[in-house]
């Protein structure tokens, strides 16, 4: 099976935290939904934005779509095949309406005003998010910019998603929306959550981030987490 992303030892630190990657492997298959877990601050996010080249890591290599790619102008191609959804919203959406962020994307990848406009309408119809096309988008409620956000990311039509805390800022009904959505996608996604309900509904392989490498997690240590028993009496 040709892998679609891969992270091969990867050691990166930043100047004030040294040690947040120490020889991390991961490695993204097609048809995969990988979720990756790990403590606050273990490193996970910065995983992501090493894959697509945002972070140049200090050791080990980013092979993606069957090259390994260094320079900068190696990752061009692979910003565009591979969809970053970030963490935070604000960091992504930027126009003043939903439909212009939405085809934002799309018109930079040289698309027709004429394609990016039945790429918005078909994008926010899939999403159902069509009633938020003409809002202001730094006006949306957290959770609306989460899905305004993927949206933008689909309407490039990526060949790989990265999405980072999927669900934070979503409530319950909105979580399980997505979660259909993200299962009837075709792409292979990496997907950070903390959410062990929505990483059990969504993935097809779990992995850990911790002590800056990843550890693949078995059936047994799967899904949510019970406190320990309390002890009977009698
Ligand atoms: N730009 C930066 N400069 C310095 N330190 C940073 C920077 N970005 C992240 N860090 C630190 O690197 C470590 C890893 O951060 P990262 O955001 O990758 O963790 P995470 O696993 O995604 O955490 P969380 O689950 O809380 O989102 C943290 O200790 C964080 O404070």
């Amino acid at each position: 099976m040709a892998l679609l992303l891969e992270a091969q030892g990867v050691v990166f630190g930043y100047p004030s935290q040294p040690a947040v990657l120490d020889g991390a492997d991961l490695a993204l298959g097609p048809g995969e939904r990988v979720c990756l877990e790990g403590a606050n601050g273990a490193g996970k996010s910065t995983l992501l934005q090493i894959l697509v080249g945002l972070l140049v890591p200090q050791a080990g290599t980013v092979v993606a779509f069957g090259r390994e790619r260094r320079a900068e102008r190696d990752f061009y191609e692979v910003r565009r095949r591979a969809g970053l959804v970030f963490q935070d919203p604000d960091d992504q959406l930027f126009c003043p309406t939903v439909a212009e962020d939405v085809a934002f994307g799309p018109l930079n990848m040289g698309r027709s005003r004429a394609e990016v406009a039945d790429i918005v309408q078909c994008t926010l119809d899939e999403l159902n998010l069509t009633h938020l096309r003409d809002r202001v988008t730094h006006k949306l409620s957290g959770g609306e910019k989460r899905l305004v956000t993927l949206a933008a990311v689909l309407a490039m039509a990526p060949d790989v998603l990265l999405l980072d805390e999927p669900t934070n800022a979503l409530d319950e009904p909105t979580r399980e929306r997505l979660t259909a959505i993200l299962t009837t996608l075709p792409q292979a996604m990496i997907i950070v959550s903390h959410d062990p309900l929505f990483r059990r509904a969504v993935a097809t392989r779990s992995v850990r981030l911790e002590r800056g490498r990843i550890q693949p997690i078995g059936e047994g240590q799967r899904g949510i987490t019970h406190g320990p028993r309390l002890a009977r009496k009698g």
